[in-house]
């Protein structure tokens, strides 16, 4: 008889749920990353939004399921979510028997909550990554349910009950290829990179709160300045008029900067919202940054995400509602004359990093899918 060859290991097969904006979708992206370095079969189940993203997740076997949002949109949006919720829940249940994925993972965001609920319902493993430092409210729902609740923040709130597991913020490979660049602060007459950044969607105050305190600054800080200002697609032509008068070095403005992470990284200062994978990239870059949250994110929680930078020194937190633009102005002109403190707080971002978030969220996403016999 001849002896028998060992089986080769299956792979495990890891269902991606996530969906919406660049929010959910980057960090989805990096364990992606992670996930196919470790030899993981992936299937991203995401809604219209996330097929359109490209990248690693775009050249992913695709599965596009009804979602829809049930917060605050009046009576009849909420009635049209509730009903693309409960037949997302419907295609969910079908895709993931045919699929029968070792483990099922979720981003936060309603594309998420149905193929995650019929993880939960078919007893399959399961793993929720929270972004911000306070959980949205999907995964809010879901916590208490899944298998495992891995969070970004490690100064941010859990849902009651519950014991999170902090992976920190997994960033993509084009950020991580870049964090061995050092800070190099600029001396007082070198030329001086601001890098203004509103998220994905872009923020719409800063084509006007920019250009009206760059116009405070005095002319001889002007001169040094080589401004990179993301606008918002309609604020570009506005933006680009308030901007080309003002004697800079240097203007650079668009909507969405592809190189992002090169930007960052040649950044002397930093002004930006406080979405998650921004804080996460300016920590593992170790960049400074003025914080000036979205006041009108859900619970506040940019501030909170923005929180725990401040407090670490590598950041400053400046709320934007009796933000003016001549307190960013004199903000921007001290820190500008200030590069020991900008170098120091590149320091203290950087020491609230975590490069390694992706692969601890797939090593914890491939240790859950093994629990798969427990559950079934
Ligand atoms: C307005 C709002 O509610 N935003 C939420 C959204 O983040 P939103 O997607 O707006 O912001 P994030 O900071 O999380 O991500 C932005 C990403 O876009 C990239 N980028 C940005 C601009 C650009 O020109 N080029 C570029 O590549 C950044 O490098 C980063 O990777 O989801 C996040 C995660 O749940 C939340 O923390 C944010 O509060």
């Amino acid at each position: 008889m001849s002896p028998s060859l060992p089986l080769a290991p299956r792979a495990p097969h890891v269902v991606l749920a996530a969906g919406g904006t660049g929010g959910h979708m980057f960090p989805a992206e990096a364990l992606a990353d992670a996930l196919l370095g470790r030899g993981a079969r992936l299937t991203l189940v995401t809604d219209r939004r996330g097929e359109a993203f490209g990248g690693t997740l775009g050249r992913l076997e695709t599965r596009r399921i009804l979602a829809g949002g049930i917060a605050g949109r009046g009576l009849v949006g909420r009635a049209r979510g509730a009903v693309e919720l409960g037949l997302g829940l419907i295609q969910a249940l079908g895709l993931l028997r045919r699929l029968d994925p070792d483990v099922v993972v979720g981003f936060g965001g309603y594309a998420s909550l149905p193929p995650l609920l019929a993880a939960i319902r078919q007893k399959r493993p399961t793993v929720v990554h929270e972004q911000n430092a306070l959980p949205g409210r999907a995964n809010r729902m879901l916590a208490p349910r899944v298998s495992r609740f891995a969070v970004a923040f490690a100064h941010g709130q859990a849902p009651a009950g519950i014991t999170p597991v902090w992976t920190g913020m997994p960033v993509r490979p084009a950020v991580l290829a870049l964090r061995d660049e050092p800070y190099q602060p600029a001396g007082a007459d070198e030329p001086f990179r601001l890098l203004v950044t509103g998220g994905s969607q872009g923020a719409r105050v800063f084509s006007t709160l920019l250009p009206e305190a760059i116009a405070l600054l005095p002319d001889s800080q002007r001169q040094r300045l080589h401004l990179t200002l993301q606008s918002r697609p309609e604020d570009l032509e506005a933006a680009q008029a308030r901007v080309q008068d003002l004697g800079l070095a240097g203007v650079e403005l668009s909507s969405f900067f592809t190189d992002l992470p090169r930007r960052l990284a040649q950044a002397h200062l930093v002004v930006c919202r406080s979405g998650a994978s921004t804080m996460g990239e300016l920590a593992v870059l170790g960049r400074p940054a003025v914080l000036i949250p979205y006041p009108h994110a859900i619970d506040d929680h940019q501030t909170a995400n923005a929180r725990g930078m401040d407090e670490a020194g590598g950041g400053w937190l400046m709320p934007q509602g009796p933000l003016t633009p001549q307190a960013l102005a004199e903000r921007l002109e001290a820190l500008m004359n200030a590069p020991e403190a900008l170098a120091r707080a590149a320091r203290c971002a950087r020491a609230v990093g975590v490069p390694d978030a992706a692969a601890r969220l797939a090593d914890l996403v491939l240790a859950t899918a093994r629990t798969r016999e427990i559950h079934s």
